[in-house]
């Protein structure tokens, strides 16, 4: 088998913040991310996703445990693992074109190398009209497209989504998503996604990290085996959605029930 792309290994975090309690994010979790892969995680509010996904990108520490992407420990972020938010973080004073050559000035890579990796990433995402437009003159679901071809033009192994898609309209979110799957296939990178919807998961996942509620643990990981593009009038499809709506009402029910007994 390849070496994992990114590889957790009994990671546990424990935030200190200054005056208050200790919160123990998370608990030693493990598990692989195979080269190319799609993964979802798929938790309740507070379960420690983001914070997974800033430990990996290298921006936070670990408390316990190890990290390693191609098999190198992480310790500082890499223009190897890519971040994108739920609010595309752009430089609202750029053109969306200046926009995607930062990150390459920031690696050194000429000027005119920037500009031409800069266009042919934006034709690839489908805004190879807007470079000279400012982000506020982009719709949300453009902005996001910009944020993934910033992401994209430093040829990350690994890219990492923060619900990306959670602040646009149906319609558009099912547009990125169609989107996303192109990118990912024509990229060949890993992909680690958080979301709190169901349907995403199912509609984009190769597997699925459900976590418990805090300290987030691996509750179970659950491949979903249906041909793409995914159905959502399939039976199995509906399987699935009964399958995670279970799972994560067990962990909410179960948060609950400790908050009553604090
Ligand atoms: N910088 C920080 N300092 C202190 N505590 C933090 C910090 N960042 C996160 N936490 C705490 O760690 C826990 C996990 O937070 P995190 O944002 O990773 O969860 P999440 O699963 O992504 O939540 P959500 O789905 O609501 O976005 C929460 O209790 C949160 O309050």
């Amino acid at each position: 088998m390849s070496r994992p792309a990114v590889s957790i290994q009994s990671v546990s975090k424990r935030w200190t913040p200054e005056g208050r309690a200790p919160v123990q994010a998370l608990e030693d979790l493990s598990f692989d991310v195979a080269p190319g892969e799609f993964i979802v995680l798929l938790g309740p509010s507070g379960c420690g996703k983001s914070t997974l996904l800033y430990m990996i990108a290298g921006l936070e520490d670990v408390s316990g445990g190890t990290i390693a992407c191609d098999g190198e420990p992480v310790t500082e972020p890499s223009a190897e693992r890519g971040l994108i938010f739920q609010e595309a973080s752009l430089f609202p004073w750029l053109t969306i074109a200046d926009n995607v050559a930062f990150g390459l000035a920031v690696q050194h890579v000429q000027p005119v190398k920037r500009r031409e990796i800069a266009l042919e990433t934006l034709r690839r995402v489908g805004l190879g009209d807007m470079l000279d437009k400012k982000p506020d003159e982009l719709s949300g679901g453009m902005r996001q497209r910009a944020a993934c071809a910033r992401a994209l033009a430093m040829r990350p192994k690994v890219l990492m989504m923060d619900e990306p898609f959670a602040a646009l309209d149906v319609q558009t979110r099912a547009r990125m998503q169609d989107f996303l799957l192109q990118i990912w296939r024509d990229s060949g990178a890993s992909i680690l996604l958080v979301t709190h919807s169901i349907d995403e998961a199912i509609s984009l996942a190769d597997r699925v990290v459900v976590f418990t509620s805090r300290p987030g643990k691996v509750k179970t990981i659950v491949p979903i085996d249906l041909p793409r593009p995914r159905e959502s009038r399939d039976p199995r499809y509906h399987a699935y959605r009964d399958l995670f709506t279970e799972l994560l009402a067990d962990e909410v029910d179960r948060a609950f029930a400790e908050q009553e007994t604090v």
